[in-house]
């Protein structure tokens, strides 16, 4: 198809003057979800996407890693029950994982993702957007589409590198080539012990790579609680990882293109490798955006309030949802954003004089800052909502902290013999409500809906011991978190 032509039902009827109620700039999660969202509430919608709709979660990064460290958490669990080593003990097969990724990466085409958008009624130009002014946005430079209600940004985010010399040079890997890879390195040096270092150093030393991971700062995950990093380090130690903590990279040098690649560290010592994986953050994608037109600054993260819309436009027409505003960047959030600006887009559309923007209300993202949860797919996972124990001290709150060794319960250990996890819930001891909840441990990932409902319910620790967990399940962990809690 050209560049910026509109396909769907409303480019095919009456916008063929390029205007729509609402204009999505960037079709990832986030962006196909603004779009549903107003178009259910009756706007005609447009979905400006320049690469391919679904964005970096189904292509580079969620659905194509996952796919990766499924068959490794599969096969570490599986031998782990008595009877089934001998039946699943033999390694991975690098060549079945990676079509297994291919398969989840949809082949790296959006056909199913069109259609989606097709079926649920939003036109779709391709190409790059840029905001030319006021409610107004340019595709590569030539059509120009007006939106009467509001603009959403949804262009997401890009790998962070560091200032670090001869890195740019040595063309390290970044995200999209780590999740993408057709071969597995020989040798694999991961730079950054945050969520993309630990999932790709589990991933690619299971397919057979021979890991480094480089951390700057003592441990692994820093934004969990100290214990999930602590139990991730271990595991990956047994898996044969080599990590070095308190290290910074000082140069980097690859000599000649496809060769090896020369890793130097503060204190002098070389790393020589196949590929450096550069898993060092995310920075907005906003440089070329024309920023500038509306009076924000190019290549900053949308500041935005609870209902998503950029604080600083006025007028109220331009929002930032997902990753690109820097409140939590992962899917679910990004589509939860989506929820509640599509319902804040629609209302004001309707010229509803009052949105329901206090908090938990349906056109306030409150779980942003009080209920993010997020599982890391690491072989132990670790899954954590809320505030840490740290993190609620530094706001202030007055907390107990309870701690839960996860292999002492019934349900954990007939998962896996010598299940090692933990627990730990940190309660608001002024409310008596759960403020975060963290477990670390096999399976974990599925426990961590649990959690979310009791913190964005904020649901009384007295009413909690009314519920009432399954025997024999890892869940029962929460009965024995709350009896310590009680004293009981
Ligand atoms: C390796 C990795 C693994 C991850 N795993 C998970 C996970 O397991 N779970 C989870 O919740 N999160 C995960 N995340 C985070 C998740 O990928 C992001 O939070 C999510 O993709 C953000 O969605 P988004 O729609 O805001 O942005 P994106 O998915 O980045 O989509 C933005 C879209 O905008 C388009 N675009 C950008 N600029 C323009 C422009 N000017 N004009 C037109 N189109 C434009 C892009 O092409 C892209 O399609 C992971 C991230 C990485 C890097
Ligand atoms: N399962 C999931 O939910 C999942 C998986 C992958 C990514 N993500 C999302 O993607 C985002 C990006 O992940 P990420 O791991 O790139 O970022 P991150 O912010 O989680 O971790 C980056 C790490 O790199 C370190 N770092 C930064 N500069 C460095 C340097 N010069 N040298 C050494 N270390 C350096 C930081 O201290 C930090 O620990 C995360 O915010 C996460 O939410 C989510």
């Amino acid at each position: 198809m050209a560049a910026s032509e509109a396909t769907g039902p409303n480019g095919a009827a009456g916008s063929g003057d390029g205007l729509y109620d609402v204009i999505v700039l960037g079709g990832g999660p986030t962006g196909e979800n603004v779009a549903d969202r107003v178009h259910a509430a009756g706007l005609s919608a447009v979905l400006v996407e320049s690469e391919l709709v679904g964005g970096e979660c189904s292509y580079w990064a969620c659905m194509p890693s996952k796919a990766l460290l499924r068959p490794v958490t599969a096969r570490s669990e599986a031998r782990r029950v008595p009877g089934v080593d001998e039946a699943v003990g033999r390694p991975l097969d690098p060549p079945a994982v990676l079509a297994h990724r291919d398969a989840f990466a949809s082949y790296w085409k959006d056909d199913g993702q069109v259609r989606w958008l097709d079926s649920v009624g939003v036109d779709l130009v391709r190409g790059h957007g840029r905001l030319a002014g006021p409610r107004q946005v340019s595709v590569d430079g030539g059509r120009t589409l007006t939106a009467r209600h509001a603009v959403a940004v949804c262009t997401g985010s890009r790998p962070l590198l560091p200032p670090i010399p001869g890195l740019a040079e040595a063309e390290p890997w970044v995200s999209r080539n780590a999740t993408s890879a057709q071969t597995v390195p020989g040798r694999l040096v991961i730079v950054g012990g945050g969520v993309v270092g630990v999932e790709m150093a589990t991933a690619w030393r299971a397919l057979g790579s021979s890991v480094t991971l480089l951390v700057r700062g003592d441990g692994l995950l820093p934004r969990m609680e100290p214990f999930a990093g602590h139990l991730v380090a271990e595991s990956l130690a047994e898996a044969g990882v080599f990590l070095r903590t308190g290290v910074e990279v000082r140069e980097v040098r690859r000599e000649a293109p496809g060769g090896p690649v020369t890793v130097v560290l503060d204190a002098g010592d070389e790393i020589v490798a196949d590929e450096l994986l550069m898993a060092t953050g995310r920075g907005p994608r906003t440089d070329d955006l024309g920023l500038e037109t509306v009076g924000l600054t190019p290549g900053s993260w949308l500041d935005v309030d609870d209902s998503c819309r950029v604080k600083a436009v006025g007028d109220g027409w331009l929002y930032g949802v997902g990753d690109v505003n820097h409140r939590a960047l992962l899917t679910h959030q990004g589509k939860y954003q989506a929820r509640i600006a599509g319902a804040a887009i629609a209302a004001r559309a309707r010229g509803v004089p009052l949105l329901e923007t206090d908090r938990w209300g349906a056109h306030s993202a409150t779980a942003d800052t009080d209920a993010v949860p997020q599982v890391v797919f690491s072989d132990p996972e670790a899954a954590a909502v809320g505030l840490s124990a740290a993190e609620a001290e530094r706001a202030g709150y007055r907390i107990r902290v309870v701690d839960q060794d996860l292999g002492a319960v019934a349900g954990a250990s007939l998962y896996a013999e010598g299940y090692r996890g933990r627990a730990r819930i940190v309660v608001d001891l002024s409310r008596e409500v759960l403020l975060g909840a963290t477990f670390v441990g096999p399976g974990v990932g599925e426990l961590l809906h649990s959690a979310t409902i009791a913190v964005a319910g904020e649901v009384p620790v007295e009413r909690l011991w009314h519920a009432v967990p399954a025997y024999p399940t890892i869940s029962e962990v929460w009965l024995r978190l709350l009896e310590a809690y009680r004293g009981d």
